[in-house]
């Protein structure tokens, strides 16, 4: 069996990477950094570093390496003969790939290949598959006759890696792969690491609005109180009580949108929060606020739920909060904030700019019940 993975990252090497190795798959890592394509190359192994309790090293073996954006024909080829196709690239970047994978299924087709290819997109984005597939099928419309789609939700902190540390990675104990089963009708792949459920949307919500929202929330107020590395921003009482009012907004939501037991979503949240604190794991405010358009954007882990609680005049004050941090975010090596920042910059002071940027940058428009209090906090920023 045979799986291709685009994005060789923290993600790819560190959790699906892994989990598909242990399943018996060959893996072929595709990737745009060519450095990281030779590494792959050159290596017959690399090592996935467990940290916390429980921890316990995996060795991955049985891959190689294709350069997705110079080396078409390979991975075309390469697409041809695979039982499984997963990306963990990143939301926005789906739609990039998403031609050259249609090339590859088109090229099955041509083939004859038995058997439907199974697709699923490891993104922190709610039904990234379904994004992914309508891209895919745009450009080559008979995609269904050769793939299958699955939404997908992933789970596990995989930070930054230190330098000179090759392709091992560090990461944390736990982890979650749950993706929906309907699509393989019975004919689930098998993998021991996924949990296949009928209905993801409870998963990956919950996932998103808790664990996402949580660990940004962490990052972003932390980012303000001056602290870098995340495990130490909660021993903040003023951060660590913003954080927990984010988290029991989002509570609320989900307990009354998908009917979790308040005392379960209130254990996961608890346990959420110390696997945010396990000072072995080297992340950083810098990381898990990334990418801040997309994090305040209107389906994502702030604007999202903030909506919902709006729409059922429920107080989202505390996720407002969080957008107000997320808009302080000025770290200029990182391309969204740098643009956030000049967005900001060009609308301060004119209110009807920066309402206009509310709506252009959230998605709220000016007639939705959360505006009045996005449109304070960006005229504030
Ligand atoms: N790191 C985590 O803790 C974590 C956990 C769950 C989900 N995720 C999600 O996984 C995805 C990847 O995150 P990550 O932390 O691994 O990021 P990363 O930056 O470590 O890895 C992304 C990889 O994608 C590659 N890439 C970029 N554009 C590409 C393209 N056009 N074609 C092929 N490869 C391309 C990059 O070169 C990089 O190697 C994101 O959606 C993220 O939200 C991350
Ligand atoms: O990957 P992002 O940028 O969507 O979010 C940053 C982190 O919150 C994220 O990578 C978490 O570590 C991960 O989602 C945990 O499962």
């Amino acid at each position: 069996m045979k799986a291709v993975h685009f994005g060789a990252g923290n993600i790819g090497r560190g959790f699906v990477g892994v989990l598909l190795h242990e399943a018996g798959y060959e893996l072929v890592f595709a990737d745009v950094a060519d450095a990281l394509i030779g590494q792959i190359n050159d290596q017959d192994s690399y090592v996935v570093h467990e940290v916390g309790e429980g921890a316990r090293d995996h060795e991955v073996t049985g891959f190689s390496g294709v350069n997705s954006a110079s080396d078409l024909g390979g991975l075309r080829e390469q697409i041809v003969s695979a039982d499984m196709i997963t990306t963990a690239v990143g939301p926005r970047v789906l739609q990039i790939i998403a031609p050259t994978i249609a090339e590859g299924l088109r090229a099955r087709a041509e083939a004859g290949v038995e058997g439907r290819v199974a697709v699923m997109a490891c993104e922190n984005a709610i039904n990234a598959t379904d994004g992914l597939a309508e891209a895919i099928r745009a450009a080559y419309p008979e995609a269904d006759q050769v793939a299958i789609f699955a939404n997908t939700a992933v789970d596990r902190i995989v930070p930054d890696q230190a330098p000179g540390q090759g392709l091992d990675v560090t990461v944390e104990t736990y982890h979650e792969w749950a993706v929906e089963s309907a699509p393989f009708q019975g004919q689930t792949p098998d993998v021991p690491g996924i949990t296949w459920v009928e209905d993801l949307e409870p998963y990956i919500t919950r996932k998103l609005f808790t664990v996402n929202t949580g660990h940004a929330a962490t990052a972003y107020f932390g980012r303000q109180a001056g602290i870098t590395k995340i495990s130490d921003v909660l021993a903040d009482a003023q951060v660590r009580s913003q954080v927990e009012a984010v988290l029991a907004e989002t509570k609320e939501l989900l307990v009354a949108k998908f009917g979790f037991a308040p005392e379960v979503q209130q254990a996961y949240v608890e346990k959420i929060i110390t696997r945010f604190t396990n000072p072995h794991l080297p992340d950083t405010v810098e990381r898990v606020g990334r990418a801040p358009l997309r994090k305040i954007s209107r389906t994502e882990r702030f604007v999202g739920p903030a909506a919902e609680l709006a729409e059922r005049g429920l107080s989202a004050d505390a996720l407002v909060a969080a957008v107000a941090a997320a808009l302080a975010f000025d770290v200029p090596e990182d391309p969204e904030s740098a643009e956030l920042q000049a967005r900001l910059a060009a609308a301060r002071g004119d209110r009807q700019a920066t309402d206009a940027l509310v709506t252009d940058l959230t998605g709220i428009a000016e007639e939705h019940p959360l505006f009045p209090a996005l449109s304070e906090v960006f005229a504030a920023a």
